[in-house]
């Protein structure tokens, strides 16, 4: 009996998992760019744990982000920040999902860069826009005109997340979809670096 042809997918799935060897796969960039859902989806496609750095915070500190920053100030949110994702970036192979400020402090975008392959999901203004006007959590956009303030992010932020390793263009696409992107851009960047 002949062996079962692998599926398109099967192969893709097997020859990122192989790109990602024993490093993680680290997601970074703005709030709304999907990188909790789409996270998930990647680890679940390479069989490896999935972390979120802010569900992470929000455990061991037993409180939400938003009472973080109302009881703390965002700069102890940041060393919390910096010090969680360390530590989950301590072993490996894992998807990590960072919080949208965590690779914009240099601490914690030292300890990415160090701890595997960074991926920034870059989306434009109103994909973004459209997805996080929906819920109101997140502390930074509590300002008189958020969509403004997504913006002064987006000119503030971009020219640092392009530091991540790989980019993917986050739009308005399946998420499944946005997942198999992620594993493309890995197996793309082997193909073209040994050093990544
Ligand atoms: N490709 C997609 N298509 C449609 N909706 C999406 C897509 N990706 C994410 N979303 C939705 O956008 C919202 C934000 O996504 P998600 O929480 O994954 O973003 P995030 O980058 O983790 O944001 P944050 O930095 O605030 O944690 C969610 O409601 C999610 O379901
Ligand atoms: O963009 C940011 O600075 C943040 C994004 C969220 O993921 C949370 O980490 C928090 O709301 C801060
Ligand atoms: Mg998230």
């Amino acid at each position: 009996m002949s062996e079962p042809l692998l599926t398109v997918a099967d192969s893709l799935k097997d020859r990122a998992r192989a790109a990602l060897g024993s490093r993680n796969l680290i997601l970074v960039g703005l709030m709304g760019a999907g990188k909790s859902s789409v996270g998930r989806i990647v680890a679940g496609q390479l069989g490896i744990p999935f972390i979120d750095s802010d569900h992470e915070i929000e455990r061991v500190s037993r409180m939400t982000i938003p009472e973080l920053f109302a009881a703390y100030g965002e700069e102890e949110f940041r060393a919390l920040e910096t010090r969680v994702i360390k530590r989950l970036l301590k072993s490996g192979p894992r998807v990590v999902s960072t919080g949208g400020g965590a690779f914009i402090n240099e601490r914690t975008r030292r300890h990415i860069k160090k701890g595997g392959v960074s991926v920034w999901l870059k989306a434009d203004l109103d994909v973004l826009w459209e997805r996080v006007n929906k819920r109101d959590t997140r502390p930074l956009l509590k300002t008189e005109n958020p969509k403004q303030t997504l913006e002064n992010l987006m000119n503030a932020r971009y020219p640092v997340y392009a530091q991540a390793d790989l980019t993917v263009l986050s739009r308005d696409v399946r998420k499944e979809i946005m997942a198999d992107e992620v594993l493309k851009a890995m197996i793309e960047a082997q193909k073209e670096s040994s050093a990544l």
